[in-house]
């Protein structure tokens, strides 16, 4: 499966009351990755909303990514994201199989992303282009680096941080495969909006 458009990123606190509503609503506009991000410690909610989100991926035919913990997503049978903190990725990969999406966070560093491929990488992602809501402090990187990366690299590239509709088309004409979105995506006042904006983020990667 080519990995290519909008990865959409749940957050626990935006979606509040609305979770579900949304998710279907940016699925329904298209998504390619759908990663459940909640960095609370509710663990009973997390696999409530995990299962939820598995069901719902399964009639949208998206795949699920679980974020944080591969251990959650083996139960499930979805892929995982890792961060740098977040545990090794080989093992990951041995509990998970070679079919699993493994993505892993690889900041403005291609030394991170180089040895995320030889650990058995499926994507990389490098971030933040942009200012975030969500992620304020999260290291900066710039389309330079995405240049590069797209040289040297042949795993699917994906980039994140501050993404909206105004500010992703160069990314993709940088090389980016994949726009991971947060508020760009959920931050809308409607489940209408959130469908526009999905659809609209696609469009991009038909124009490319
Ligand atoms: C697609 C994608 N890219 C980067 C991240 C960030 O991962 P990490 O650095 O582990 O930070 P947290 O998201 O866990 O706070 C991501 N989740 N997804
Ligand atoms: C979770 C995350 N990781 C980042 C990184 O740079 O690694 S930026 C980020 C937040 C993405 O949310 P938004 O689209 O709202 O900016
Ligand atoms: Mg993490």
């Amino acid at each position: 499966m080519k990995l290519r458009g909008l990865y959409a990123i749940t957050d626990s606190q935006l979606l509040a009351g609305k979770f579900l509503p949304y998710v279907e609503a940016a699925l329904d506009g298209g998504v390619t990755l759908l990663q459940y991000r909640d960095k609370s410690q509710d663990e009973a909610r997390r696999l409530r909303e995990a299962e939820a989100l598995v069901e719902l991926c399964s009639r949208y035919k998206t795949r699920l990514i679980v974020n944080d913990d591969a251990e959650l997503a083996a139960r499930l049978g979805v892929g995982v994201h890792l961060g740098q903190t977040d545990g090794p990725l080989t093992p990951a990969r041995t509990l998970l199989g070679r079919e699993a999406i493994i993505g892993s966070t690889c900041h403005a560093q291609l030394e991170l992303a180089e040895q995320a491929a030889r650990e058995g990488a499926s994507y990389v992602a490098f971030g933040r282009f942009f200012n975030s809501v969500t992620k304020p402090g999260a290291p900066a990187a710039d389309t330079a680096l995405l240049e590069q990366a797209r040289a040297r690299l042949k795993l699917p590239i994906c980039v994140i941080g501050g993404i909206t509709l105004d500010n992703a088309a160069p990314l993709v004409a940088h090389g980016a495969d994949l726009l991971a979105v947060i508020h760009g995506l959920f931050g809308a006042d409607s489940t209408q909006e959130v469908t526009r904006r999905a659809r609209a983020f696609n469009a991009l990667f038909a124009s490319a």
